[in-house]
């Protein structure tokens, strides 16, 4: 297909999705099924089209003046990948499977329209219930930090080092141009291009081996302000596919004892499989069976139990802008209910002097902060370490991290205009020792 027949195809996708109110990932899905003819390079830079549309969907319909399929692709590949008037009309020239021609407003709308009269919910990419929210965290930097959200994610891989070091895995995946993370001492980065072509990690030797996972910066450093030591009882709450239980694991040097559990069994699937390849032999994985109580046998005893808790994901919204758009407010009133079961549950966990890691890949006060306040306000035993102690395991690297992330008395946040991750909000919890407690 010629670039111009993909941008056809990218525009009658999103009729597809429009008329039919389906999620991009399906209708990419059934668009592949349907046209078999085209190539996987193809089927990547559609996906890649279809993605950058979802992640300026709002400011690109603003800058044309008008919301539809083409006009915010136009929109798009002048906003998100700077293309010039000039250089669009070439790709629009009427030709057979090419987009029509611009009209004279299109080229008028590319070339002189812009941003700066519009609302923060539309120049920010978001929808317009969450503006006061975005407000509330960001005030007026909330365009800048929603467009930082809105922009493409790369992809961040954490080296396993109970199997390996990050210099020599650099080494052997050197060909996927992969570099250390700014922040995280375990951590990889690679940038990826506008077409989306996925790098094949899961083929990589280092890999299959269990030498590296995929996670994001923001999740290995959350993990790692956990502080983790060998030797402690630890508990992942919240564990799901048990990508903070692996991290978890290597912190703690394959001595202790590691519970990983989940309210929902079928989330705790993949976590077995992932275990075993990751060399890990002291995690202990507790899949909820009828109505007992996986954690029946704990009463007070934990060093320190990592909640990673059920959340909105605002913050992973540069890897699936179209969660963004499908979010409503009653996504986010049943995730506050289960935070606060989370973090009670967990506060009957933690022994006397143990503590609580609590963190959310979401960048919005209720969650967070509040939730946080609302805790200590319950738990009187329980109070925030400061985000200034707790940054203190990232070392020589405490100090640019703790500046780069927006604090509160509660926790801190990490942005990835602020941070350059994906948005995690972290907040480490202390139980007082017995003997300070009334
Ligand atoms: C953010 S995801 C966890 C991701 C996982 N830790 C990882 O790193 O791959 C949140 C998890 O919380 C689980 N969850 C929701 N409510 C819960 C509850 N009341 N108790 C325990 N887990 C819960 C969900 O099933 C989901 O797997």
């Amino acid at each position: 297909m010629t670039p111009a027949a993909r941008l056809s195809a990218a525009i009658e996708l999103i009729d597809t999705i429009d008329a039919q109110r389906v999620p991009a990932a399906k209708a990419l899905k059934e668009w592949g099924t349907a046209h078999r003819y085209a190539g996987s390079g193809d089927r990547a830079a559609i996906s890649g089209l279809l993605w950058d549309v979802l992640r300026r969907r709002a400011s690109s319909a603003w800058i044309m003046d008008e919301d539809t399929s083409r006009a915010r692709v136009l929109g798009m590949l002048r906003l998100e990948r700077g293309m010039s008037t000039d250089a669009i009309a070439a790709l629009c020239d009427g030709g057979r499977f090419a987009p029509e021609p611009l009209t004279s407003g299109e080229r008028a709308a590319l070339t002189s329209r812009t941003l700066a009269e519009a609302p923060a919910h539309i120049a920010g990419d978001y929808p317009e219930w969450l503006d006061g929210y975005l407000a509330q965290v960001f005030g007026d930097d909330r365009v800048a930090e929603a467009t930082a959200m809105a922009s493409r994610a790369p992809l961040d891989l954490r080296v396993n080092t109970l199997k390996a070091k990050r210099e020599k895995v650099q080494g052997s995946i050197a060909h996927l141009g992969a570099q250390p993370t700014r922040w995280s001492p375990i951590g990889l980065r690679i940038e990826l291009g506008a077409d989306a072509r996925n790098p094949g990690i899961h083929s990589e030797e280092d890999f299959i081996k269990g030498a590296i996972e995929v996670q994001d910066e923001g999740s290995q450093l959350a993990t790692l302000l956990s502080a983790a030591k060998p030797g402690e009882q630890v508990i992942d709450l919240c564990a799901g596919a048990g990508g903070k239980t692996l991290a978890l694991a290597a912190m703690m040097q394959g001595k202790g004892r590691l519970i990983a559990t989940d309210s929902d069994k079928r989330q705790l699937a993949p976590i077995f499989e992932r275990l075993s390849r990751a060399g890990v032999h002291n995690a202990d994985v507790r899949a909820p069976k009828g109505e007992g109580d996986t954690l029946g046998d704990i009463r007070a005893s934990a060093d320190l139990v990592l909640i990673d808790a059920p959340c909105t994901g605002t913050g992973t919204w540069r890897r699936n802008p179209d969660a963004k758009w499908r979010m409503r407010p009653g996504a986010l009133e049943v995730r506050l209910k289960d935070q606060v079961e989370v973090l009670d549950r967990a506060a009957a966990l933690v022994k006397p002097g143990g503590r609580i890691a609590y963190s959310t890949c979401s960048v919005l006060p209720p969650e967070n902060g509040e939730q946080i306040r609302a805790f200590t306000a319950r738990n009187s035993d329980f109070t925030v370490v400061p985000p200034s102690q707790t940054v203190t395991v990232l070392w020589d690297k405490a100090e640019d991290f703790a500046a780069a992330t927006l604090q509160s008395p509660e926790g801190l946040l990490m942005t990835p205009r602020r941070t350059g991750t994906d948005g995690f909000f972290v907040s480490i919890l202390k139980r007082k020792p017995l003997s300070s407690q009334a």
